[in-house]
């Protein structure tokens, strides 16, 4: 995430210099540096020490250290992000400094390709001008939305967080099926990789909503409605349900098992 994060700011002007990333691992450091031009260091408290705006995209598994071995290291004035999966401002408040300034936030993986969807949320000590920061730099590789309220973030990870996983399953079936009902590999991938692409691009170019989308494929008799019903049949909405509610609920286990005590 880190990766896709960098790439966005600096296709969206930024100076590579301006940009100090660290990590443990010398060959992530190296590739950084190889293909974006940033600043490296093993040394997360180097990295961070001129920082005016600091972001943690370290696994949730490991923040609690992090954050906590920063605290002394961070400029009082400094904007933290955090992009980790359900540690929330309490505990990121606990480890970094009572006063520090957080915007939490959950982008996706489509951030690769500039098409990545995060949602915001920024606690009471975040200024306007640390919002209109954050919201730049997510704003560099997708949209942006605010929430006014932090267990939403929870849904966000559901949707668009994790969201990307659950197409790319759906992809992953649709290329198999096609092949065992007789298309090359490469024939079933295009055409399953085309079809989501065109099939989002029409959706977000569309006034109407993806309801009267797929009754527009679904001629009466003819060969969706046999998949659909199919679908319906199998419950589908309930098996997304089941799967988002899941997500949502192990975004809030994650902050009971690794936040703040
Ligand atoms: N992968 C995804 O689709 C999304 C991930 N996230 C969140 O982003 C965060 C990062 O996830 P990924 O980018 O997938 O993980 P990743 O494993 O690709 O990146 C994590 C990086 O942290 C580095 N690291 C490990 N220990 C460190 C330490 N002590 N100090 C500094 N760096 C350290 C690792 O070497 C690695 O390069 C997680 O908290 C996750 O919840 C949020 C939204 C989407
Ligand atoms: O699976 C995860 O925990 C991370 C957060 C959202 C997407 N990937």
């Amino acid at each position: 995430m880190a990766s896709a994060i960098i790439a966005g700011l600096i296709d969206g002007g930024h100076k590579p210099t301006t940009i100090n990333v660290s990590d443990p691992s010398v060959e992530q450091l190296t590739r950084l540096q190889q293909q974006f031009g940033v600043l490296t260091s093993t040394d997360n408290l180097q990295a961070v020490a001129d920082a005016d705006v600091v972001v943690l995209a370290v696994k949730p598994q490991v923040l609690a250290q992090v954050a906590t071995d920063l605290a002394a290291a961070l400029q009082p004035e400094a904007l933290v992000i955090s992009i980790a999966a359900g540690i929330d401002c309490r505990s990121l408040s606990a480890w970094l400094g009572q006063g520090t300034a957080i915007v939490r936030c959950m982008p996706n993986t489509p951030a690769l390709v500039n098409l990545g969807a995060s949602g915001l949320y920024a606690n009471p000590q975040t200024t306007a001008a640390q919002k209109v920061q954050a919201e730049a730099i997510l704003a560099a590789v997708g949209i942006v939305v605010w929430l006014t309220d932090e267990d939403q973030l929870h849904a966000v990870t559901a949707v668009s967080g994790s969201g990307p996983a659950y197409f790319f399953l759906f992809m992953e079936a649709m290329i198999e099926v096609g092949v065992a009902q007789g298309l090359a590999p490469d024939l079933a991938r295009s055409l399953t990789l085309q079809t989501a692409l065109g099939a989002s691009t029409l959706a977000s170019n569309s006034e109407e909503g993806p309801d009267v989308l797929r009754q527009r494929v679904t001629s009466p008799n003819g060969t969706t409605e046999q998949a659909i019903l199919s679908f319906e049949r199998d419950d589908t909405r309930a098996v997304v349900k089941r799967a988002m509610a899941a997500c949502a609920q192990r975004s809030v286990t994650l902050s009971e098992e690794l936040g703040a005590k």
